[in-house]
Order: C-alpha cells, then structure tokens, then sequence
C-alpha cells in the first residue's frame, strides 16, 4: 500500500492508523508513505520507522502571482515523480488522506490504473478531494454531511481511521509523569495539530484562573508558537500553579487522550473523531481561517448532539474560556451527560472499515 497525506496533523494521523490497522491484519504488507517536504509528516512518520518518500510540493494562495506558476510546476513535477515511485513499488492499492501532496500523488495513480481510494475527514470537502474525486475508485468520508458532496457511487461513511486508534489502545499513562495530580480531573487545551494563536493567548491569561482551581490544566501550545507563549508569560510575570502544565507538543496523544476529561481546542475534523471515538466532553473553538468555514460546522454536529459547547474565535475572551471551563470541570454530571452523547457519535470501526473497501478494488 502507498498512503499520502500530508501538511497538518489531522491529515497525517488517519494515514498511521489505517498503516498501524493493516500491519495488524497483514503483517507481512509492505507501506510506504509519501509526504510533502514541508509538512508535519516528514517529522511525525519516519520516527514511527515508517517507509517514508518526499515530494516538493505547495498549496495554491488566492490571488493570482508568479507563486501560482511555481505551484502548477510543482504539482506536475511531483505527478511525474509519483508515478517513478508507484513504478518501482508496485503498490496494489493507493490511498489519499488529504493535504496537497495526496493529489500528486493520487492523481498518479489513477493514471496508471493502479487501485485509487481517499478518505475526507471533514464535513466540507477540501480542494484536494473535490479534485481527486473524478479519478478515484472509492471515497471514504468521515462525516455523512460530506456523501452528497462526492459521486454518489463510490463514496462510502467510514468516521476516521484515527478514532479506531485511539479508542482500541490500553493506555497506562500517568499524570504524575508530567507532575501532575493521577486523581484530579483533567482538562486538556490546544489549538490543533499546530496550536492556535488566540486560544494560547487567552489561555496564557486565563492561567491566574486556572492556579485556584480544583481540576488541572494541560496546556499544549503548538510547537513553533511555545517560545513565544512562554516569553510572554515570563513578561507579564504570570505564575504557573502546580495544576498547570505548558508542553509545545504531545506527540503520544493517544495514550493521553483517554485519561483526559474534558477538551478546549479547534474543531478539526480528526481532532472530533478522538473525542468522539473515546466520549469526551469538548468546548471547541472551530478556526475561522479554513475552507468555506468547515470546523464550525464540524463543531455544530457535536453541539446539537449535547457533546460540546462552543465559542466563536469573536467571542473569545478569559471570561468566557474560564466560565465554561468551569462549568465542565467542576460539575460531574454535565461532564458525565456530555461524555455519553460525545461517545454515541463516535465510530470506533473505521480503519477496518476503510481497508476492507480498499481490499474490494484490489485487482
Ligand atoms: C488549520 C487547518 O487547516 N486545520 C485543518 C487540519 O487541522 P489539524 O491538523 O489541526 O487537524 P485536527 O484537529 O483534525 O487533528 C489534529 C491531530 O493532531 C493531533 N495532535 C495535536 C496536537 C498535539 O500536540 N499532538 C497531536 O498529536 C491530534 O490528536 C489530532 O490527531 O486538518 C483537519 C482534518 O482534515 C481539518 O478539519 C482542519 O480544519
């Protein structure tokens, strides 16, 4: 199998499930996962000892420059690319889960007839999808709302690949091994795969509030904005309680995860699928700055379900990050209610899903 997706975390981490979910079925199945130079992939996969190639590669920007050219170059450049690399893999099956590169490289398959499916995490298709979507043999999508946005016969709801992950695993994390407290219920805040800057600037205010509280705080930044959070909390002298812990990146989420009792973060589509997949209560803060504004509609699925609450990026501010924090954290029966309804919108099944239709186009 060749698997790309690339740019951001929440493309990235399906792809390692569906990889980690095949080599348990398969284990004698050869991977290979191909990844843009840029993004977070050419950190994250080749430490997980995955097989790893990078193309060159960038994402088209609105108004019409030069910088478009170099895009058209690139993208062309890396079909060719691709395609030398599908030559000499031979690869049965070629799978797309987003971000520029997956449409070089999905594209490249197609045209060689080789097996082609993508999956779409999120509830609006991307531009990566909606192109690839004339070439593919199948199309996985992780919302319903997202089917009527592809070819009918071909697509299939499958959640997210990342939920069966992160819902199958026995985790034996500690608290105490960040210096926490094992026994004191624990929310967790971040901004996506690369951390958000008014999420982390109102949450860096919000720790004088969070020093007195009864439930602790893991605040996860992102890490190329860590330096200047803790700068600016140095600055403005803001004392760091025992109860919160800064951390620019966890890079074992799922074996956080369920040990985590409520969530403040983005509303990213593989973000909902964790939440859902373990049933944790959620305040999201859908980013303002993606395609046809697609996390708060994400988010919306949550909250009319009773799984989330949510505030605008507008309305962001200390009070009512603080107010709602509190309400979660303090009152065990909301949280309990709000767990229930988070988990009965998740599916847990979903990379075995995904793989078994990837088998049914195998030629
Ligand atoms: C700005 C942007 O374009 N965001 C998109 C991007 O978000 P982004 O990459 O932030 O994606 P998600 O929020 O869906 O997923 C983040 C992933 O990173 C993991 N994680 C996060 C922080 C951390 O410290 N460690 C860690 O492992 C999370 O557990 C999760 O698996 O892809 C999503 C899925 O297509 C889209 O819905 C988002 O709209």
């Amino acid at each position: 199998m060749i698997i790309s997706g690339g740019g951001t975390g929440g493309h990235i981490y399906p792809a390692l499930a569906l990889i980690e979910d095949l080599l348990k079925q398969e284990p004698q199945s050869e991977v290979l996962y191909i990844g843009s130079t840029r993004g977070l992939e050419k950190e994250i996969v080749p430490k997980k000892g995955i097989p790893f190639k990078a193309l060159k590669i960038q994402g088209f920007k609105r108004s019409l420059s030069l910088y478009n050219f170099e895009t058209v170059a690139l993208f062309l450049k890396s079909v060719h690319n691709s395609k030398k690399i599908i030559k000499d893999f031979k690869p049965d099956v070629v799978i797309g889960t987003g971000g520029y590169v997956s449409g070089a490289v999905v594209y490249a398959a197609s045209k060689m007839h080789v097996p082609t499916m993508i999956h779409e995490q999120n509830s609006v298709v991307g531009l990566t999808n909606r192109f690839l979507s004339k070439h593919v043999d199948k199309i996985a999508v992780g919302f319903k709302d997202a089917i009527k946005q592809f070819p009918a016969n071909k697509t299939f709801f499958a959640g997210n690949p990342r939920a069966q992950q992160v819902a199958n695993i026995q985790s034996d994390f500690k608290w105490s091994s960040y210096g926490l407290d094992d026994n004191k219920p624990t929310l967790l805040i971040f901004g996506g795969s690369q951390g958000a800057l008014k999420i982390n600037q109102v949450t860096a205010e919000a720790i004088k509030h969070f020093n007195g509280c009864d439930y602790q705080v893991v605040f996860v930044t992102g890490q190329k904005r860590y330096d200047s959070i803790m700068n600016y909390i140095d600055n403005n002298k803001i004392n760091v309680g025992n109860n919160v812990i800064i951390k620019d990146y966890i890079s074992n989420m799922p074996e956080i995860l369920p040990k985590v009792d409520a969530i403040i973060g983005r509303a990213g589509a593989t973000s909902l699928a964790e939440i859902t997949a373990l049933g944790i209560p959620s305040i999201l803060i859908p980013s303002p700055y993606v395609t046809a504004d697609h996390q708060t509609k994400n988010a919306l699925s949550l909250v009319k379900n009773g799984a989330a609450l949510i505030i605008t990026e507008n309305d962001l501010n200390v009070k009512r990050l603080t107010e709602n924090a509190d309400q979660i954290m303090n009152n065990k029966n909301e949280r309990m209610l709000m767990k229930e309804n988070s988990y009965n919108m998740g599916c847990r099944n979903s990379a075995d899903l995904v793989l078994d239709m990837a088998r049914s186009i195998l030629k």
